[in-house]
C-alpha cells in the first residue's frame, strides 16, 4: 500500500470480502440506467442544491468550474445517480444537531435517498455499508503504514459525508471521430475513492504518472471482483504529500470496429470525513508540514458546487467554531 500510494496513488484492492455486495449494486444500477426513460431517471433525481449535481446532462457542468488539487471537473458528460449515507436521514429526523445545522446545507440539506425500487435501495444500502467498512480498514492500514498506529486517522471516518455515485456514459451508435474527453483531468477531493466497474470495464480511465505521461488503463488490469482505490486530496494532505492524489480523466478513444460505443458505468465511493473535521498533516520524523490545517468541508465536492450563500453560511460557522479555512 505504501509503495503504490506513494508512487502512483492508485492500486487494486483484492480479496476484500465484499464482492457480492459490489456486484449486486453494480448489476442493478446498470440495468436501471439501461432500461429507464429520462423521465423516470429524473423522478429519482436529487435536486441540484443539496447533494451534488445529480444526473448531469452535457453542458450542465459549464458553470461548475470547481478546482481540485490537480485539475477540475469542467467536463463531465455522464449521468449520475447519487446515494448518500442511509443513516443521515434517520439522524436528521431524530434531531441530531450535526445534521440539522443550517450551515451544513451542502452536506445535509437533502439526505433522503431516492431509489428506483426497494431491491435497489436494499442493494445500495448493503453496498454503502460494505464500502464504509472497507474504507475504515484502509484508513487503519494507512495509519499503520505511516506511524504504526491503526487508530491514527480513525476519527476521520466519524459522521463521514461520503457520496456513492454511479456514473453512466450511455452507448452510442456513431463512431467518435477522435478522442473525446468524458471526465476532465482532476484529482478526487476526499480521503480515498473506491471504484467498481460495470460490464464494459474500466477502459477509458487514464492516470497521469509522476513523469507527466498519461497511462491508459486497459480492461483486465484488475482481477475479477477487485476494486480500484485512488488517493484523494485530503489523504494527500493528511500524509503530508506522501500519498499521491494523482490526476486522472476518462477519455473515449473511438468506438470498436463497427463504430459503436458500449455504455460504461463506474460505481464510485468517494470517502470523505465529517464537514467539520480539521485536517492537519501527519509529518514524518524530521520533516516539515507541507500543508496548512484546513476544515474538511471546504475541500469537498458538496461545498465547491454549493451556491454562494450556502458557502458563506458554512464559512461563518467555521469562524464561530474556530475551524481553520
Ligand atoms: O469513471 C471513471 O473511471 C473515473 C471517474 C472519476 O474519476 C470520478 O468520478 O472522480
Ligand atoms: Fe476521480
Amino acid at each position: 500500500m505504501l509503495s503504490s500510494c506513494s508512487t502512483l496513488g492508485f492500486q487494486g484492492v483484492v480479496n476484500h470480502g465484499f464482492e457480492e455486495e459490489v456486484s449486486r449494486a453494480v448489476r442493478l444500477l446498470e440495468a436501471t440506467f439501461a432500461t429507464s426513460s429520462k423521465a423516470q431517471m429524473n423522478s429519482w433525481r436529487k435536486p441540484n442544491l443539496g447533494y451534488g449535481p445529480g444526473l448531469q446532462q452535457p453542458k450542465q457542468m459549464a458553470n461548475e468550474h470547481y478546482t481540485t488539487l490537480q485539475g477540475n471537473y469542467n467536463a463531465c458528460t455522464r449521468e449520475d445517480f447519487i446515494f448518500v449515507n442511509p443513516d443521515a436521514a434517520v439522524r436528521k429526523r431524530d434531531g441530531d444537531p450535526y445534521y440539522n445545522n443550517s450551515a451544513a446545507q451542502p452536506w445535509c440539506g437533502d439526505v433522503e435517498n431516492r431509489c428506483p425500487d426497494a431491491a435497489t435501495e436494499e442493494a445500495l444500502t448493503a453496498y454503502y455499508r460494505a464500502m464504509e467498512t472497507l474504507s475504515q480498514r484502509l484508513l487503519a492500514l494507512t495509519g499503520e503504514a505511516l506511524e504504526n498506529d491503526p487508530s491514527l486517522l480513525s476519527r476521520f471516518s466519524v459522521r463521514h459525508t461520503t457520496n456513492a455515485v454511479a456514473g453512466f456514459h450511455g452507448a452510442s451508435s456513431a463512431a467518435a471521430p477522435r478522442a473525446r474527453e468524458m471526465v476532465s483531468a482532476h484529482s478526487d477531493t476526499g480521503l480515498l475513492t473506491l471504484l467498481a466497474y460495470g460490464s464494459s470495464g474500466m477502459r477509458g480511465l487514464e492516470l497521469r504518472d509522476p513523469s507527466g505521461s498519461w497511462l491508459h488503463v486497459e480492461d483486465g488490469s484488475l482481477p475479477e471482483g477487485a476494486l480500484l482505490l485512488n488517493v484523494g486530496d485530503m489523504l494527500h494532505r493528511l500524509t503530508n504529500g506522501r500519498f499521491l492524489s494523482t490526476p486522472h480523466r476518462v477519455v473515449e478513444r473511438g468506438g470498436d470496429r463497427e463504430g459503436a460505443r458500449k455504455a460504461r458505468m463506474a460505481l464510485i465511493f468517494f470517502f470523505a470525513p465529517a464537514y467539520d473535521a480539521q485536517l492537519e498533516p501527519v509529518v514524518e520524523e524530521g520533516g516539515e508540514a507541507k500543508f496548512d490545517p484546513v476544515v474538511a468541508g471546504r475541500l469537498t465536492h458538496n461545498y465547491l458546487t454549493a451556491p454562494a450563500e450556502q458557502r458563506d453560511a458554512f464559512d461563518e460557522f467555521c469562524r464561530k467554531e474556530g475551524l481553520l479555512v
